[in-house]
């Protein structure tokens, strides 16, 4: 596949795998990661290497495949005061190329959340006293789950989603948590814990008050790509995506940087649509394996298509709208961005 003239030009996206960081923290490299490990950083081959790896995982569309097969994704976020964030996420979800898209929000927030789309299957159970049973009778139908957005910080709710993630863990259900679920993780990082299915992605406020928790130290101005390294490590290789200029994203043993253009814009809900993009990546990551993913993980990976899947919304958005731009530009963008990047 080559290398995209424009995106090229646009010295787009870069991906560094920092060996003298591993060198210091990691267990030995194998003989396979040695192979994909990088000492050179940013430069448009190490991207080109590693949205190839995305490329693998995408599952080809075919008419052999029944409905279902290509994901079924969970969001579990959505209260009062925001039904934006969920829907962001688990259209984004769609858009990316799950078949089914599923959103667990309160009572109150579910008809505001189906009225936005008819795609959208919402499960109005959040609140409920029984959420955790009725998510348990959904959770081995589920490819992924999002869990996060929008879900506000309400004690009753997060004590329904603590369950909901034990269940996950429980079953094996990759999960990716964002926003309000690391809220939770930041007040009991043990409930994710070792979960090497989990994927966390942080903003620049919610990695601080990760950092905080887990290593008891606050944000150090310098090292972000160290700081990304140690959280990851510390809560026994969770793979962490701190979002920001550039997105770093470890898995306690590598670490990739995520340089994709995007725009200068900084509208809300842009992470949302990360995290649903990653949901569904995360799925087609896992299931395809490490053996098509190369040196790194496949959730490492699959967090690198999906950082660069929105940064690349966000420039091809702001080309169109400039200012004006909002996420709902960014999602109608997710078609064609997923084809110029990852589409041949
Ligand atoms: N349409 C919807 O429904 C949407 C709903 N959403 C949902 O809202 C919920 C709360 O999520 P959140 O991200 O607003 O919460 P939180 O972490 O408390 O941050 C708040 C404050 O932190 C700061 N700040 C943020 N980034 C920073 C940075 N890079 N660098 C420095 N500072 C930074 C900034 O503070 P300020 O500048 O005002 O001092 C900001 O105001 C959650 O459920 C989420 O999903 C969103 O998804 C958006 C779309
Ligand atoms: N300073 C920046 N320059 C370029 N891209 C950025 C910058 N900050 C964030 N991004 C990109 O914007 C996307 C969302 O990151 P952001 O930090 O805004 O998440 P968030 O605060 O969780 O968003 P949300 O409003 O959905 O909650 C990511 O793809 C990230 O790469
Ligand atoms: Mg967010």
């Amino acid at each position: 596949m080559a290398v995209r003239a424009g995106a090229a030009a646009a010295g787009a996206a870069v991906v560094a795998v920092l060996s003298a960081a591993l060198a210091l923290y990691g267990p030995p490299l194998d003989a396979a990661l040695r192979a994909f490990s990088l000492h050179k950083a940013h430069s448009v081959k190490d991207m080109e290497n590693t949205l190839q790896l995305v490329r693998n995982v995408v599952p080809p569309l075919t008419t052999k495949k029944h409905k279902g097969q290509d994901g079924r994704i969970g969001v579990v976020g959505g209260c009062r005061e925001y039904t934006g964030a969920p829907y962001f996420a688990a259209i984004s979800a769609l858009k990316v190329g799950a078949d089914l898209s599923h959103v667990f929000c309160t009572q109150e927030a579910a008809p505001v959340i189906k009225s936005y789309s008819p795609e959208l299957i919402v499960h109005p159970i959040l609140d409920s006293p029984e959420a955790v049973h009725e998510m348990e009778q959904w959770l081995p139908r589920l490819h992924a789950l999002v869990v996060g957005p929008g879900l506000g910080r309400d004690d009753a709710l997060l004590e329904n989603v603590k369950g909901i993630l034990e269940a996950s863990k429980a079953r094996g259900v990759p999960v990716v948590i964002d926003a309000d679920g690391l809220w939770l993780i930041a007040q009991q990082p043990a409930l994710i814990q070792g979960y090497r299915k989990a994927v966390l992605t942080p903003n620049h406020v919610e990695f601080g008050r990760l950092s905080e928790a887990v290593l008891g130290a606050p944000l150090e101005g310098g090292d972000r790509h160290g700081a990304v390294l140690r959280l990851s490590q510390a809560l026994g290789n969770v793979t962490v995506v701190q979002k920001g200029e550039q997105d770093v994203i470890s898995d306690g043993e590598q670490v990739l940087v995520c340089s994709q253009e995007g725009s200068g814009r900084r509208c809300g809900g842009q992470g949302d649509l990360l995290s649903g993009s990653l949901g569904v990546l995360a799925h087609w990551a896992l299931r395809t394996g490490p053996q098509k993913t190369g040196g790194p993980s496949p959730l490492l990976v699959a967090a690198f298509g999906a950082c660069a899947l929105t940064r690349q919304c966000s420039q091809q958005a702001f080309q169109k709208h400039g200012r004006a731009t909002t996420t709902s530009d960014m999602v109608a963008e997710v078609g064609p961005a997923f084809r110029r990047l990852f589409e041949a």
